[in-house]
């Protein structure tokens, strides 16, 4: 097979008039642009020459692709193809780079172990954002490339191989960053309905205003979900039991309390919600602000004790937790632990 070398017939730009750009070519000028001077399939004239010389192009490449290499723009829309699961679509390649975008406003799930996988083939980039990030349309996921101009087409088999392997293991129940169909996609949010129980006597004696519910619709509003009825209880644990199987009863798809999460004697908040039974998956999760969050289930309902910081902070453990319960995932112990490297905001 004729090596990738020889495939690359490298031409000074003066004797290049006539012939056909064979990648896009990219002008930076630091601060004002970044991005495609030339696109492939450009056929050069006399006058591009000054341009072509200002970037740094004295030489351009005339290529014969042989059976077996990939240009970098179909090698780029086929790892994307790859890795692209549920409620994204693919970007058409532009200066070698295609990219993943999401089509809806939901949760960007992405498995770190098929990208890790994927770049340690070499000659590949997949680089993606965090898992579980809140997207909305349009918003990128992933960008995909490979390095060479021509790249063997058996790396990109590689990756398609690899997604594949990877959705035959899920389907006979191996672990992998998440079960989704495809390794980079997109989650839909749910619309819950859920019960608010605000605790605390200053705010139920009306000593003090609550601010603590608008702030808990505006969160939830962001992701279409609602409070179906908000109740204001004071610091006593048989009392907020009882608004706990209230919102039970009347089968709330969340239970949320605020207020009393803290190591007062007037914080009963914790232990109303073990005495009406629900399962504890952690009382504390190692992210500031928000330590003092508790995660808990009444059979299948989410129920979360809120600490005062969600009241106060844009950004807490129950704001990385929320998109998530609305896309319908079960929350983990191990997951909660998981939180805290790369945990620490403004606390
Ligand atoms: N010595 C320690 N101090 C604190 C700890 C700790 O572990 N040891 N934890 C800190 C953390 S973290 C938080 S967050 C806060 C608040 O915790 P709580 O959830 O127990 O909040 P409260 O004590 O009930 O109230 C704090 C503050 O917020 C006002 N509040 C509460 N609910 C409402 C409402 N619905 N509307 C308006 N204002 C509300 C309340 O009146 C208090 O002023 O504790 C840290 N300290
Ligand atoms: O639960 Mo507290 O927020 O860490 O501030």
């Amino acid at each position: 097979m004729m090596d990738r070398a020889a495939m690359m017939k490298e031409i000074r730009v003066e004797d290049a008039i006539g012939m056909v750009l064979a990648h896009d070519l990219t002008q930076i000028i630091p601060g004002k642009f970044k991005g495609r001077l030339f696109q492939k399939g450009h056929v050069i004239q006399q006058q591009d020459i000054p341009a072509l010389l200002s970037i740094g192009k004295e030489h351009i490449y005339i290529l014969d692709v042989q059976q077996g290499y990939l240009h970098e723009d179909d090698a780029a829309i086929r790892l994307a193809k790859a890795a692209a699961g549920k409620l994204v679509e693919w970007t058409e390649p532009h200066e070698g780079k295609s990219n993943i975008v999401s089509r809806i406003h939901g949760l960007a799930k992405i498995d770190k172990r098929f990208v890790d996988q994927v770049n340690r083939l070499g000659e590949i980039a997949l680089a993606t954002i965090p898992n579980n990030t809140v997207v909305h349309p349009s918003d990128k996921l992933a960008g995909t490339r490979v390095i060479p101009l021509l790249v063997e087409e058996e790396k990109v088999i590689q990756v398609e191989q690899l997604a594949q392997s990877r959705n035959a293991d899920i389907e006979n129940g191996q672990a992998w960053g998440h079960a989704g169909n495809g390794p980079i996609e997109v989650k839909p949010f749910k619309s819950l309905r859920v019960g608010l129980i605000t605790t605390g006597n200053e705010v139920y004696h009306g000593r003090i205003e609550d601010k603590f519910g608008p702030k808990v619709e505006e969160k939830l509003s962001a992701f279409g979900s609602r409070v179906v009825e908000q109740r204001l209880v004071p610091d006593h644990v048989e009392e907020i039991v009882k608004q706990i199987r209230h919102f039970a009863e009347q089968g709330v798809d969340m239970i949320l309390l605020t207020g009393g999460m803290s190591v007062d004697p007037d914080d009963r908040t914790p232990g109303a919600i073990k005495r009406a039974g629900a399962e504890i998956v952690s009382y504390g999760t190692p992210m500031l602000p928000g330590s003092m969050l508790l995660m808990a289930y009444l059979k299948d309902t989410p129920i979360l004790g809120l600490p005062g910081c969600v009241m106060h902070d844009p950004h807490t453990s129950f704001d990385v937790l929320l998109p998530r319960i609305c896309a319908g995932e079960r929350i983990t112990a191990d997951e909660i632990a998981d939180m805290g490297y790369g945990g620490l905001y403004s606390c």
